[in-house]
């Protein structure tokens, strides 16, 4: 298929899937924004501040000019943080060849609209045709990725032809990737588990044990599947890679952010410190707030996202958020079942 490939941007996970283009004998052109990291990439194949000690296939040229990476490309892939992606999008507007296949892998929505990723995409590009967006989520750290550990994700899009041939583009023998037709379920799966991440690396942080991260995985899935249904997901997907898969990997993984930043929070350090520590995007903590409001704009109860929020932005102390998670009037699982998603997702 491809022969122009771009990758959008040089942080970790848009060069560890520059890294299986490359293995799959693609030349990619990826794009930053940053001179000297361009430079590093084209004289070291190496991308330091973000896969210290990892050497790049030379197959990855780095530029710093969109026109150079979008102009005549078949297939670009997105992986912007989600508070970039409608600036970049509309960068790549005047470039943008219609038939081109877009794939982006960002996991978030936009602050103020809560708009998904392809949403935001096919705002700012309304010349590309709309089949040819795909969404790339599920369980895989880029550090992993990039030493090429067995990783299985999910590329979906309305048109089985695209997710067919974004699938074709990027699997290999240790990049597993199937197709789902359902774009809005593997978006709102891949964002919202970076809430719960963040609350499981508060309650590793706070000691809390085994069991309260069990339970938290567990009842924060309920909350997806409540929330990603009544936008329009289906709700299997939640028990797909895009869902549990995802988020059995952010919540248990040292190499996720999300969970990090949580257990920094754990230790009294106040939020913007962590994040300026972090030095990385931290997708769950604007995602916490874009799922607050959301779930108050579809009236879909989320206790985790809400204690969550309360811990980020009004300054609760986790402790006592565990404590009212803990307390809240008592309930019937399978009853909140019987009326929500994950009726069909346990059956
Ligand atoms: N790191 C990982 O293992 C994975 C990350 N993701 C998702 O991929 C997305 C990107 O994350 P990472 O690559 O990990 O972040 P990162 O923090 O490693 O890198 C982000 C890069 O984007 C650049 N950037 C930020 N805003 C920009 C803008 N407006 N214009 C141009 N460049 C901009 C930064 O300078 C940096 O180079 C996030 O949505 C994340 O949730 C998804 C799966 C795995
Ligand atoms: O999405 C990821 C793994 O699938 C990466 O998660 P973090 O952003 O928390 O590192």
């Amino acid at each position: 298929m491809s022969n122009k490939v771009s990758v959008l941007v040089a942080g970790s996970w848009g060069t560890a899937l520059a890294s299986v283009l490359a293995d799959n004998g693609k030349q990619v052109l990826l794009w930053s924004r940053n001179a000297e990291q361009v430079q590093e990439i084209n004289e070291q194949h190496r991308n330091s501040r973000f896969l210290q000690d990892v050497e790049l296939s030379p197959l990855i040229v780095a530029t710093n000019s969109l026109q150079e990476a979008v102009e005549g490309a078949d297939a670009i892939i997105m992986v912007v943080p989600s508070s970039g992606m409608r600036d970049v999008a509309s960068q790549i507007r005047p470039f943008l060849n219609k038939d081109a296949l877009l794939i982006h892998a960002t996991k978030g929505f936009e602050t103020g609209s809560l708009k998904r990723m392809t949403e935001v995409l096919a705002d700012e590009l309304p010349e590309l045709d709309p089949s040819r967006l795909v969404v790339l989520s599920g369980p895989s750290h880029a550090e992993e990725v990039i030493r090429k550990c067995p990783t299985t994700v999910v590329v979906a899009a309305q048109d089985l032809e695209a997710a067919e041939a974004a699938q074709d583009l990027m699997i290999n023998s240790y990049f597993r990737v199937y197709t789902n037709p359902d774009v809005a379920g593997v978006e709102v799966g891949g964002a919202l588990k970076n809430i719960i991440a963040l609350g499981a690396g508060l309650t590793d942080g706070l000691g809390f044990g085994d069991n309260a991260k069990a339970a938290l995985l567990t009842r924060g899935l309920a909350e997806i599947a409540r929330l990603g249904t009544q936008m329009g997901s289906n709700p299997l997907t939640f028990a797909g890679l895009a869902g549990i898969g995802d988020l059995i990997v952010t919540c248990t993984s040292q190499h996720s952010r999300n969970w990090r930043a949580g257990n920094k929070l754990a230790k009294g350090i106040p939020l913007d410190e962590v994040l300026q520590e972090m030095g990385m995007v931290v997708e769950g903590v604007k995602t916490t707030k874009a799922a607050y409001e959301l779930s108050r704009r579809y009236d879909v109860t989320m206790p985790i996202t809400d204690e969550l929020y309360k811990v980020l932005f009004e300054g609760k102390s986790p402790q006592l958020a565990a404590q009212d998670l803990m307390g809240r009037v008592r309930t019937h699982e399978l009853e909140e079942v019987a009326t929500g998603a994950v009726t069909n997702v346990l059956k």
